[in-house]
């Protein structure tokens, strides 16, 4: 089955190809959109949904979508679902480290409990609409540890895994992040419509 992904995050779109192997993802560059969609939502359920719905009222074709971001205790949950916009306009992943280490200068280890957040949003040309939300507890560390993921997972230290996700194999990150989760979510749902 098809689905088309609305995002325009390389990072996301490798991990929800790995993590539903079974479905055929097609972004919505691929398909011929290229706008950028405003996020005007105040959550992420809100968000995911106004990206899907976007692209699939634009196409007419079965869309999901993600929003994603990181809420951090210390900052009240900030960012939150500012999390890629919240360095400003054209900022890069490092940029928003480099932001968000700042902010929590100083503050102990045991005061940087931190947890991604991801809603999942399908959307069917009919109307019907489905959002699956799911989290991944964490702490964020003082310097960056790790090449692999994207965003903020060289600073998103896992317990469990004794490190952070940028510093284990993507397979590994996808058997516990929120992603994967919020996906898992959405598989279930697919599989008992069929
Ligand atoms: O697993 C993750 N590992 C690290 N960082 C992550 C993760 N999941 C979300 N994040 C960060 C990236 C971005 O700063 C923000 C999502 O923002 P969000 O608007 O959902 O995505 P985006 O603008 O990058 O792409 P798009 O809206 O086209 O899907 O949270
Ligand atoms: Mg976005």
């Amino acid at each position: 089955m098809k689905l088309i992904l609305a995002t325009s995050n390389k990072g996301k779109l490798k991990e929800v190809r790995e993590i539903l192997p079974e479905y055929d993802i097609v972004t919505m560059s691929e398909a011929g959109i290229h706008d950028e969609i405003e996020e005007n939502g105040t959550t992420f359920e809100e968000n995911a949904y106004i990206k899907a719905k976007y692209v699939c009222d634009r196409l007419g074709e079965v869309t999901i979508a993600d929003d994603s971001g990181l809420e951090v205790d210390f900052l009240d949950g900030a960012p939150g679902i500012y999390s890629a916009r919240f360095a400003g306009e054209g900022a890069t992943d490092k940029d928003r480290n480099a932001k968000l280490l700042s902010m929590l200068e100083g503050v102990p280890f045991d005061k940087r409990t931190a947890r991604y957040v991801c809603s999942i949003a399908i959307v069917y040309p009919s109307g019907e609409k489905h959002i699956f939300t799911k989290t991944c507890e964490g702490y964020i560390l003082e310097k960056e540890i790790g090449g692999g993921g994207f965003g903020y997972d060289p600073l998103f230290y896992f317990p469990e895994f004794k490190t952070t996700l940028a510093n284990v194999p993507l397979d590994t990150k996808n058997t516990v992040s929120h992603r994967s989760k919020a996906l898992g979510e959405l598989k279930k749902f697919l599989a008992d419509k069929r």
